[in-house]
């Protein structure tokens, strides 16, 4: 529909108005009326574009809600496709995608950690208590990791800490710092009971794949089981 269309009632008004108004000498009365037309048609326009703009703000202020709301859900389900819901920190296949990442753009170090003796933590004391136990001590390695240090948990009881800055020692001397405050403090969740851990640690050059670096950190981590666990091992 054409503008001409849409308002042809107003149009009409202009066009008698503009008329009249070519007129010379017309009586007062008649050049009065057509201003009083044209006055009561204006003020009709102007209620209408008001309510055409608020109905026009109300429906924007929806589309910006919506769009907040739209932006919250991505947020949370980016946030439950890459955390582990019992500790919150990566799980597997985000701290995998980050240290493959990382071994793209560098040299990597890495640290798997699993905790000692933990079925017998389930077995004595239940699962809750197990699962407290996890959640405790990822708070505790939380606390001694290096800035930029990543943590996920690959899976159960065995966690990996990508370390992007350090090499081989630095990543070996967190992995030691962890081990000697869980040896000093016991975990408040279990304090009658010692909750140790075992360490792997390895380091790759940029390019390497990840299941290269990771194996090795983990043959590692078992020779620290053999040895007797809560203990640091460097790969080779
Ligand atoms: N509470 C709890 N237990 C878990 C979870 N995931 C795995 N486990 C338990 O962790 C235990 C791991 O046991 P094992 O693999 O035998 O290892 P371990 O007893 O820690 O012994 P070592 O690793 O050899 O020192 C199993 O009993 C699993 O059921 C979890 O999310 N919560």
């Amino acid at each position: 529909m054409s503008s001409t269309e849409l308002f042809a009632h107003e149009n009409a008004i202009l066009c008698e108005a503009r008329a009249i108004a070519a007129q010379e000498n017309q009586h007062a009365e008649i050049y009065r009326q057509a201003l009083a037309a044209l006055a009561e048609h204006y003020a009709r326009m102007m209620r209408e574009s008001h309510r055409l703009i608020s109905r026009s703000d109300r429906a924007e202020r929806e589309l910006n809600r919506l769009n907040e709301q739209l932006q919250d859900l991505a947020c949370a389900l980016e946030y439950k496709a890459t955390h582990d819901p019992l500790t919150g920190i990566y799980n597997r296949s985000a701290i995998i995608d980050r240290v493959q990442r990382a071994l793209d753009a560098g040299p990597v170090a890495l640290t798997v950690i699993d905790i000692d003796h933990f079925k017998r933590i389930n077995d004595s004391f239940g699962h809750p208590t197990g699962d407290a136990v996890i959640r405790s001590l990822i708070r505790r390695v939380q606390t001694i990791l290096d800035e930029g240090d990543s943590i996920g948990r690959i899976g159960g009881e065995e966690f990996t800490i990508l370390h992007p800055r350090a090499g081989l020692e630095g990543a070996h001397a967190t992995a030691l710092r962890i081990r000697e405050s869980l040896n000093a403090e016991p975990l408040a969740e279990l304090s009658e009971w010692p909750v140790t851990a075992s360490f792997g640690v390895s380091w790759a050059a940029r390019r390497t794949p990840f299941d290269e670096l990771y194996s090795r950190a983990d043959a590692a981590l078992y020779e620290a089981k053999q040895q007797g666990r809560n203990r640091v091992v460097t790969a080779d």
